[in-house]
């Protein structure tokens, strides 16, 4: 992998927005939006027998083992022709962390944490009307639990590296995104342009 790319990685629980800024983010910035989750929805959808062994996973709310979400990501950065890379919510725990480190060999510049109460997580995804098999009170229960229990541990790793900036993510879409912007702008990330913004505003 390129030493010499850039790499954003965001965090959040499910329903926090990770996708939805993700897409703004790549808007307006140009980074290749890489969701391990929809990486491992496509070979759910191919019918492999490794898309098989991710549903049943993907149903219970666990994480899928690392290698298998790094190898997906690997192939998607190589496909990408890019060299800025925006994480959606990975990495998850800490094997994903270390597996990352070891095999795409390069490290988040910044990790973007969306913080949101449960209470309007569990709001937003009930509501989310996407079709997903893990969209249903049960599963969301037990990824609410591998995100405190599992990805926590890995946004403190990133705190003791001065790495995170938390995001209320409560707010509106619009709002969140302006927090985005100031963060990746004070960090000295370009937009599509070419020029650095600051307050939505090219300067
Ligand atoms: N700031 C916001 N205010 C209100 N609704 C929002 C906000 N951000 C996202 N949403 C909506 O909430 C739902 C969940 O958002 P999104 O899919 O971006 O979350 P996510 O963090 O990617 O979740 P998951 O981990 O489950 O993929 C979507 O329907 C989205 O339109
Ligand atoms: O790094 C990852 C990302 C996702 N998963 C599995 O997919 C679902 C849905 O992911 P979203 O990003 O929230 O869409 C998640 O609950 C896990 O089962 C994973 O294992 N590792
Ligand atoms: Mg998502």
């Amino acid at each position: 992998m390129n030493a010499n790319a850039d790499m954003i990685s965001t965090i959040g629980g499910p329903g926090s927005g990770k996708g939805t800024q993700c897409s703004k983010i790549v808007e307006h910035f140009g980074f290749t939006h890489l969701s391990a989750g929809e990486l491992l929805e496509s070979e759910v959808k191919s019918g492999s027998e490794t898309g098989k062994m991710i549903q049943e996973y993907k149903k219970e709310g666990n994480l899928v083992p690392s290698e298998i979400v790094v190898k997906l990501l690997q192939q998607a950065m190589q496909r990408s022709g890019n060299n800025k890379f925006l994480l959606d919510g990975f990495p998850r725990n800490e094997e994903n962390r270390v597996a990352a480190e070891k095999i795409l060999k390069i490290q988040p510049i910044v990790v973007l944490v969306f913080e949101c109460s449960e209470e309007e997580m569990i709001r937003r995804v009930l509501h989310r009307n996407q079709g997903r098999v893990d969209d249903n009170i049960d599963t969301l229960k037990k990824r609410l639990k591998v995100y405190k229990e599992s990805t926590l541990p890995v946004v403190d790793y990133f705190a003791n590296m001065g790495k995170v900036r938390k995001i209320d993510a409560e707010r509106s879409i619009e709002e969140v995104f302006e927090s985005v912007k100031d963060i990746l702008s004070e960090l000295g990330i370009k937009n599509h342009e070419g020029e650095r913004t600051v307050n939505a505003q090219a300067v």
